[in-house]
This record gives C-alpha cells, structure tokens and sequence, in this order.
C-alpha cells in the first residue's frame, strides 16, 4: 500500500523543505482543520441535526443567517482562540473582530474566515465551504484594532478551504504551491491527496451567474457573448457553463480542471464594487488561484495587490485560468 501523508506530516515537511511554517502557524492551520472536521460532522447531520434552515437574524452586511452560518462562526471561533497562535480573528458572520481573551495566550497570526460559504446550498444538498486567509500581526502593540487587519493579500501567510460535498477536501497554500488534503471519514484524518496543483493556462468553461446579464458592464458582455458564439465567434471554439453558486465549489473545479470564474460589477447595486468579499472570499481564493499557475484580478488590477479599507469591503472577481482572467481584464482596459 502507498505510504499515507496526513496534514501535520506534509507541514512538518513542508517547513523542513521551504521555511515557511514556524510552528504557531502550523498549530493554527491544525486547529483550522480540526475546526472544519467539526463543521462537516453537522453539515453532514442535514436533516437529522439542528443545522438546516434560517437562524432568524441578519449579518452585518444584511444577509439573512443560516444555523449553519452560525454554528461554523462559532467552531471557528472556539476551536482557535485557546490555542496560542492567534492575536484575532475577523468573520464575514461578525460585525467587528474578535480579539483573543487575555485569559489565553496571545499569538502573532490574524485568522479571516467565511465560516460557511455558499449559504443557499445548505438545504439543497448542495456542496458548500469554509474559507480562511491567515495575516501576521505587524508591529509589536497588544492592542489589536480592525487596522491590523488592513493588508493586502500578498501579505497573506496562508490560505485555504474546505469543501464539504461528495468529499470533505482541504485546500492549502502557505506559499509555496498548492496541496489538497482528503477527510478519510472512518479514521477521522486529512490525507494528502494532491500535490502542486496546476490550472491549465486555457480553458473552455466559464462559471458566471448568468441571471445577472442584463446588469453586466460592456467588457463582461464582450467576452461571455463570444464565449456563448462558439465555433461561429471569434474565439472559433464551444464553450461550457457551470455555476454552483458555492465559491467554494465552483473554484474547486477550477483548481481541479481549470476555468474561469466571474462574479463581477453590476448595476443592481452600483455603489457596491461587488458582491464577493475581499477579505473573506476574493483573496484567500486569488492567493490559491495564483499558487496553481492561474490569475485572478477584480477586472482592472491584481486582486492581492488591492490595499483593504474596510474589513466587509466587496469587490468584483475574476479568477482561474491564465489566459482567460487576462483577456477578461484586457477587455475592461480597453473600455474605460
Ligand atoms: O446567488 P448568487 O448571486 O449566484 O450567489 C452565489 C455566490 O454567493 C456566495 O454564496 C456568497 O457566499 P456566502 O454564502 O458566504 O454568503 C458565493 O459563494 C457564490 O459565488
Ligand atoms: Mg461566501
Ligand atoms: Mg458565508
């Protein structure tokens, strides 16, 4: 039988290899896996558990809360705050951050998370996700305020997801490519199960909400109208569709065959630069997208480069596949 690597083996290696996981980090993104290895026992209850349906209550940002939006806020939460590694934390479930009790032992890492993503999906069966961003708390003041959080993605130490569908799959990067992690139910552990992860650089799927045509911006138009012509259009090839409406899930297919991924601008809510959220969703994915080869920008700029201003900030996203996020973003440059 082929020798097994679970999670805290490959890190341990991956530290020897590259140096890039001291070991609070490596005990954060443990405590991150053991965390989501919890979140998939209820996602998995469904109908047996407490987890289906609305909570009742609203985020921060509007939205109506499912029980599991809830529930995988607070795993989160408890699971990491105990644990040494971090000094806060910040939830797209959580109007402000929370900053680790001074009961516990203070860490140099700042943990982002979208605990549960893909909220529609929840009582449909449907595969949905947690995603996380890990930050170092710059300087060295106690007092950590949301301005710690205020870095752009590049500073990100590491980032990844869990999808929960057909299998429970961890995804990581702290930098130096990206490997995926399978839950093996029965023995209860994260065996790895893929190693430098490529997308392919071309690509005939999209994934674009395409309900939201009318309300697109010219560029977006452009490029999905000559993706719909096909071998008549100017691309002279078929193309196929997807959209899961789980990021997660949908940028899980990318990482495993490529595509391209858009959740742009649109004029239902022009103030709003988009619906997907920086820190939670855009950069932890740009940061993974990018380690596997592929390129993701908010139409105009590098989506990692953007500098946050707040910690709910939205952006436009498009991501996957080299050559398709390029041309995409060379059809809003020569709009403007
Ligand atoms: O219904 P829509 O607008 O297509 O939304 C799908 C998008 O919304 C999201 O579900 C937002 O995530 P949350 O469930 O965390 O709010 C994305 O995962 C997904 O890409
Ligand atoms: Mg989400
Ligand atoms: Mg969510």
């Amino acid at each position: 039988m082929e020798k097994r690597i679970s999670l805290t083996q490959y890190l341990v290696e991956q530290q020897r290899k590259h140096g890039h996981i001291p070991g609070q980090l490596r005990l954060l993104l443990e405590v991150v896996a053991r965390a989501c290895k919890r979140i998939a026992i209820s996602v998995n209850k469904g109908a047996l558990g407490e987890v289906l349906g609305s909570a009742g209550s609203e985020n921060v940002q509007g939205e109506v809360q499912k029980k599991l939006d809830i529930i995988a806020n607070e795993v989160l939460i408890e699971a990491n705050e105990w644990g040494g590694a971090l000094a806060a934390m910040a939830s797209e479930e959580m109007d402000s951050i929370h900053v680790v009790p001074n009961r516990y032992p203070q860490g140099e890492y700042l943990l982002l998370f979208d605990p549960l993503d893909g909220s529609s999906n929840i009582d449909v069966n449907v595969s949905i996700g947690t995603i996380f961003s890990v930050l170092r708390k710059l300087g060295d003041h106690e007092s950590v305020t949301e301005r710690d959080f205020m870095q752009p993605g590049t500073r990100q130490a590491a980032a990844g997801y869990c999808v929960y569908g057909p299998q429970t799959t961890l995804v990581l990067t702290v930098g130096d490519g990206v490997a995926m992690f399978t839950l093996d139910r029965e023995q209860g552990s994260w065996v790895l199960t893929a190693e430098n992860v490529r997308i392919p650089e071309d690509t005939k799927e999209f994934a674009i909400n395409m309900s939201n045509k009318r309300h697109w911006d010219a560029p977006v138009t452009r490029y999905i109208d000559e993706c719909l012509a096909g071998t008549e259009g100017p691309r002279g090839k078929d193309f196929n569709m997807r959209w899961i409406a789980s990021m997660v899930a949908d940028v899980h297919r990318i990482l495993s065959r490529g595509g391209v991924f858009l959740y742009p601008w649109d004029k239902r809510e022009p103030d709003k630069p988009g619906k997907l959220r920086l820190m939670y969703e855009a950069n932890p994915m740009a940061f993974l997208v990018e380690q596997a080869g592929g390129a993701a920008t908010n139409g105009r700029e590098r989506i990692l480069d953007l500098q946050p201003s707040k910690l709910h900030e939205r952006v436009s996203v498009v991501l996957g596949s080299k050559n398709e996020v390029e041309r995409v973003t060379a059809y809003h440059h020569e709009a403007r």
